[in-house]
């Protein structure tokens, strides 16, 4: 049996994917994300398809494609789209201004993709994910892996100290073949400078920092649904 601090939890996710399903309308085109949480969103909607909702959905990752695809939520490409009508996604932190950080999953870089695209993009959390400051979980750098020790070299050089990701005694490597480099920056003072400091370098593909991509964030506390916009 699990720990009743994680049935809590698993409760807190659930109510923000039901709230968040809520925002999807007929003819929407709707990003899917990936993780646990977004898991439980996409379950929602599945529902909400097999009661009559008409929606076309894209997805973050494969796994989310191949739950998407086995609950009968009709899919098309990401390359395909020239915008998103509405979004819903996880995050391993989130503050009030909105900034988050993603990546736990690896995903980052397609749901970032997502995230850009959307008019109405929505994060769903449970209590836990809400922080003062960015930076307690290590920012998650998708890296090409030509370009691995360089990149390294960059980011020591930023003051991060880095962990290259792996499952298993394996090394992790994501949806589009790269290495996640997991980066502990300490608490950011300025994630809006560090996410310029990270993008100047050839060879990140992209990095868990999510800075004014946001609509809404819509966190579950105990029986309280919060929404922070
Ligand atoms: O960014 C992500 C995957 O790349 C997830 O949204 C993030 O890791 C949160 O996951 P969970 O809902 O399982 O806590």
């Amino acid at each position: 049996m699990k720990p009743l601090e994680n049935n809590s939890q698993d409760a807190e996710k659930l109510a923000a994917a039901k709230a968040a399903v809520q925002f999807v309308k007929n003819n929407d085109i709707v990003g899917l994300g990936t993780g646990s949480t977004a898991t439980l969103a996409i379950q929602e909607l599945a529902k909400l398809v097999n009661g009559g909702l008409k929606i076309q959905a894209s997805a973050s990752s494969v796994k989310t494609e191949e739950l998407a695809i086995s609950l009968g939520i009709p899919i098309l490409k990401l390359e395909t789209l020239g915008s998103i009508d509405i979004s819903i996604d996880g995050a391993d932190e989130f503050t009030e201004s909105l900034n988050l950080i993603k990546g736990g999953g690896g995903a980052l870089f397609r749901e970032k993709i997502i995230a850009s695209l959307s008019k109405n993009s929505i994060i769903i959390t449970d209590s836990s994910k809400k922080v003062k400051m960015l930076g307690a979980f290590n920012v998650p750098v998708e890296v090409i892996p030509l370009a691995l020790q360089f990149v390294l070299n960059q980011i020591e050089k930023l003051d991060g100290k880095t962990l290259l990701r792996k499952t298993n005694g394996r090394t992790f490597i994501s949806d589009n073949g790269n290495y996640i480099v997991d980066v502990d920056f300490g608490l950011l003072e300025n994630p809006a400078q560090l996410a310029f400091s990270l993008n100047q370098i050839d060879g990140i593909l992209a990095h868990g920092l999510f800075i004014g991509l946001t609509s809404k964030v819509i966190m579950a506390d105990g029986d309280e649904i919060l929404v922070f916009k």
